[in-house]
């Protein structure tokens, strides 16, 4: 038997799953933590074994990526419920989601070259890559005997193809700095198109679909006989769709008009974070921290303040323009429009209004089924006979990379 811990750091949450596989089996799930509130303190814990769960127990003190991930070791270890994980020399693997892996189209073990190398991207996402490579580092440090695992969000993306991921500047410049459109979110879709193509039971590389993954970063993927074709997020997770505390896509010389300061660096530039202040300003004071004064989407959702509705509605604006676009890309050939990730999953009216704007294309919502999501891993919400499906899937980046690491152990050069 081993034990997988699977640790997603997002930019507002981190997320740990323990897993216990016997051999290739599937991981099964022996508990699951998560603390997000990490950019709206006070930090929440959640936490889930079996039937135990603890829902939103506020803590203290918790105020990076890393101060989560120690905090959530920490708690597992001292779970009397928990035997497997007693001792923390009992866990074999880390999978760790790193969202900027520049052209790695696999995961790798993190080796001294790996970490290296990805330290080196944290300039291409500075505000993901920095506090991914904390957790690797304090799990170095406190799981020495675990070997360490690194899946890209970026890697489902290398399919893209170069009209596509190429911006129209100086191309010499382009590859020296390697500006390109990555994307990101890669470990969800991929879990998704997984999901799909079970439920749909068609297979994988004859897969169409459109898929949402709305978190705190939120981004659209077009993804085309099972493999990304086009995706909102380009050379860092900036770009795209507005988030949490994100503006998405904006004219490129606002940031000249917004402050003079644009190109100095920010305040919360340290060691390997080179921000500047539009960095700052468009990533971490944007979206709707700044537009409704919350980060909670759900609490935007059910209020009727203008500035809330005004929030909401660019969201569906900005969506649709994805959509429309890849229905196109994908000739009208779509087996399913997905949503997913914390806001895709519970935003029953932000589903309602995307799916409306979407009505002349042939997509229609039960509304039934749209407010009665259940506990299944895909749920159509699809009317009955509308010419495409309308499904939500839950994501679980770290089941993804669980299931990676059983799954390509030869690649990996990892033993049994
Ligand atoms: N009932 C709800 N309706 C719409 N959005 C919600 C609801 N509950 C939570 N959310 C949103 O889900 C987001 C978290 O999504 P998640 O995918 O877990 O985020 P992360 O990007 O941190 O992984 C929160 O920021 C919140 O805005
Ligand atoms: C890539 C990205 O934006 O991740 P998150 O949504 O976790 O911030
Ligand atoms: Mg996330």
């Amino acid at each position: 038997m081993e034990i997988i811990l699977s640790i997603n750091a997002g930019s507002s949450s981190v997320k740990i799953s323990v897993y216990k596989a016997s051999g290739d089996s599937t991981p099964e799930q022996l508990a699951e933590a998560s603390i997000s509130g990490l950019t709206a303190p006070p930090a929440k814990l959640d936490y889930t074994r079996g039937d135990q769960k603890t829902k939103e127990q506020e803590l203290q003190d918790i105020n990076s990526q890393e101060d989560a991930f120690r905090y959530i070791l920490d708690h597992l270890t001292k779970d009397d419920g928990l035997p497997e994980l007693a001792k923390i020399e009992d866990i074999h693997y880390t999978c760790h989601r790193v969202v900027h892996g520049g052209d790695y189209p696999q995961s790798q073990v993190i080796d001294k070259n790996t970490f290296h190398h990805i330290e080196e991207l944290s300039d291409l996402a500075p505000l993901h890559n920095g506090p991914a490579l904390g957790i690797v580092k304090a799990s170095a440090e406190m799981l020495p005997r675990a070997t360490n695992i690194a899946f890209f969000d970026s890697a489902f993306h290398t399919t893209i193809p170069k009209q596509i991921s190429t911006y129209p500047i100086d191309q010499k410049v382009a590859k020296k700095n390697k500006l390109k459109k990555y994307g990101f979110h890669g470990i969800s879709y991929s879990f998704i198109t997984h999901a799909v193509s079970d439920y749909l039971s068609k297979p994988k590389d004859e897969l169409s679909i459109m898929a949402l993954h709305l978190g705190s970063g939120a981004s659209a993927c077009c993804i085309r006989h099972g493999r990304s074709y086009d995706t909102s997020m380009g050379l860092t997770p900036l770009s795209g769709l507005p988030g949490a505390t994100r503006s998405g896509d904006i004219d490129p010389s606002l940031m000249f008009h917004f402050t003079h300061d644009a190109s100095r660096p920010s305040h919360s530039a340290s060691g390997h974070m080179h921000i500047t202040q539009a960095e700052e300003i468009l990533n971490k004071q944007s979206g709707w921290k700044v537009l409704a004064g919350t980060t909670d989407f759900g609490s935007i959702s059910s209020s009727d303040r203008e500035e809330d509705q005004l929030a909401f509605d660019i969201f569906v604006d900005r969506i649709v323009n994805f959509l429309a676009s890849y229905f196109v890309k994908l000739g009208g050939e779509v087996d399913a429009l997905v949503f997913a990730g914390g806001i895709g999953e519970k935003g029953e009216k932000l589903r309602r209004e995307v799916v409306k704007a979407l009505e002349c294309l042939g997509f229609s919502l039960d509304e039934k089924k749209n407010s009665n999501i259940g506990g299944r891993v895909v749920e159509d919400i699809g009317k009955e006979g509308a010419k495409f499906r309308t499904l939500v899937a839950k994501t679980d980046e770290q089941l993804e990379m669980a299931r990676g690491v059983l799954a390509e152990r030869a690649r990996l050069g990892v033993k049994k």
